[in-house]
């Protein structure tokens, strides 16, 4: 046979091959959704409040939605049933993280624990984060550097008190939960003006929010390099500015000889660097990227949970008084708050869960992505799809909680509903492999803060303001903080 008659043939097998792989994808059954736009898909749907707006789509379509985010295949899951299918059921699934803009520039080409691709570089770094640096053990290793930073804040309101002035609650649980993360990470408290001269937490801060802020090129992939909104130049300038005090932290940790000191974050992994006897591979970079990783995780997710908390119990005065007189019985009026009393503190618990199901630090999770083809209550979900949890709106669930719009923690009375990953009702640290592995830590910080302020203070609201005159509105970002600042006149309450 003449060689253009084989090459048609050839062809059309290709073509034909082509058509039929095209036909059995189309068939396949995608969860419902809203219909989008060419190339834009449903982007122009979500606005400032993107997990409010998930919510008011999947009240149309169901708990399993697909969208197109840009060109992006993306499911929203907005039940306590679809998300353990996700995260437990086909755990492995969807334990990929997308590749962004952020993680590019900003997390050292996805370096870092929370940004990095599931594989065995992430399998390591993440067994070195739970096993060495967020273990039970070393947690408690930093008791009283918590301890000396918490008998500062508490000191300065004393004085408000004295003065009966207002404080920034908000501002000062701030910059404890950084000053806290700083000692944890690299031993010690930098002086803003050290790091550059905008200051260290509004560049960290900067840091997080050009990574929360959506960038068409995460969505439509041929735009990235025309960086259109202008965020990959500012995402440029900051991470020169990360890696530079980063290179500092690493280069005085190196020279440092005081043998007696408590190891801190740096100092662990630099033992690591290069050792033959480590189990664990981590180079330069690696350290860079994770330093920053330990900074931005804990830094905001912190003090917001603190700031929402303590919002919400002083609008409730009937809860700070509960929350007050749990802690006269377990602690009493003569001393102040112990890390070794927060599990005798049962109500404490319930406010701290009833607060993050009304309003979790991160509504929608980190965005997950599929690895390969999978089949979730009948839907087809195409390998690379992203997948958001909306978590937000699984807390207000009206089939799982009754009245979910009620702030109230007595709902907690009697039931096994707890916050660590097992109940899909209560998932603010996610659950299953790419769960949060700072979530001891973090629920530490948080009880302990709050207690030792409620405690030590009676709190009154400035200019005669109502409790219920409070704004719960919120910013949405990585976090999602409250967007007034909270302000409130502190009397001391202790005998001591
Ligand atoms: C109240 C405090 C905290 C809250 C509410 C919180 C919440 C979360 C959430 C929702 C995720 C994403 C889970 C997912 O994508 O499925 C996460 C991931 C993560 N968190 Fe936390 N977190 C807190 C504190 C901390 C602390 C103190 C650290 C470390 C010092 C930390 C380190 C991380 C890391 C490294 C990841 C990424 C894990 C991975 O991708 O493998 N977090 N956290």
């Amino acid at each position: 046979m003449p060689t253009m008659a084989w090459t048609w043939i050839i062809l059309s097998i290709v073509l034909l091959a082509y058509i039929l792989q095209w036909k059995s994808k189309t068939k396949k059954k995608l969860p419902p959704g809203p219909r989008g736009f060419p190339i834009f898909g449903n982007l122009h749907m979500l606005g400032e409040v993107p997990h409010k707006d998930l919510h008011q789509l999947a009240q149309k379509h169901g708990p399993i939605m697909h969208l197109r985010l840009g060109m992006v295949p993306t499911i929203d899951v907005s039940s306590p049933e679809a998300a353990k299918l996700c995260l437990k059921t086909h755990d492995l699934v969807f334990a990929g993280r997308p590749r962004c803009e952020a993680s590019k520039h900003i997390s050292y080409e996805q370096r870092s624990l929370a940004f990095s691709q599931y594989g065995s570089y992430w399998r390591n770094l993440r067994k070195m984060c739970t096993l060495e640096l967020l273990s039970n053990l070393k947690i408690k290793s930093f008791k009283s550097m918590r301890k000396e930073e918490l008998d500062l804040l508490i000191k300065f309101i004393q004085e408000a008190a004295h003065d009966h002035v207002a404080v920034y609650l908000s501002a000062k649980v701030s910059s404890l939960s950084a000053d806290m993360s700083c000692r944890l990470v690299f031993g010690k408290k930098y002086m803003d003006k050290e790091f550059d001269e905008r200051g260290f937490k509004s560049v960290i801060q900067e840091g997080m929010q050009l990574a929360a802020s959506p960038n068409l090129g995460d969505y439509i992939r041929y735009v990235a390099s025309l960086d259109l909104q202008g965020l990959t130049q500012r995402m440029k300038a900051v991470s020169k500015i990360f890696d530079a005090f980063f290179e500092k932290i690493i280069d005085e940790h190196l020279q440092s000889k005081d043998e007696n000191k408590t190891k801190d974050f740096v100092d662990l992994m630099l033992s690591f660097m290069g050792s033959e006897e480590s189990e664990y591979r981590i180079e330069r970079p690696d350290i860079k990227a994770i330093i920053l990783d330990m900074l931005s995780a804990s830094m905001d997710t912190s003090a917001t949970s603190i700031d929402r908390i303590l919002t919400e119990v002083i609008r409730h005065p009937r809860i700070m008084k509960k929350v007050q007189k749990e802690l006269e019985n377990v602690v009493g009026l003569e001393r102040m708050v112990d890390e070794s009393d927060l599990d005798s503190l049962e109500y404490l618990d319930m406010v701290v869960k009833e607060t993050v199901r009304l309003h979790p630090v991160a509504p929608l999770l980190l965005p997950h992505e599929s690895l390969e083809d999978c089949t979730i209550n009948g839907y087809h979900i195409p390998r690379k799809s992203g997948l958001i949890i909306n978590v937000w709106a699984i807390g207000r669930d009206p089939s799982v909680w009754t009245e979910p719009k009620k702030f109230n923690p007595e709902r907690f009375v009697g039931s096994n509903i707890d916050l660590r990953g097992h109940d899909f009702e209560l998932i603010p640290f996610g659950s299953g492999r790419r769960s949060c592995p700072g979530m001891q830590l973090g629920l530490t910080v948080v009880r302990l803060v709050l207690a030792q302020l409620v405690h030590c203070f009676e709190w009154e609201l400035p200019n005669n303001m109502l409790p219920t005159e409070l704004d719960m509105t919120e910013e949405f970002g990585i976090t999602t903080p409250r967007a007034k600042n909270l302000l409130a006149i502190p009397t001391y309450r202790l005998h001591k």
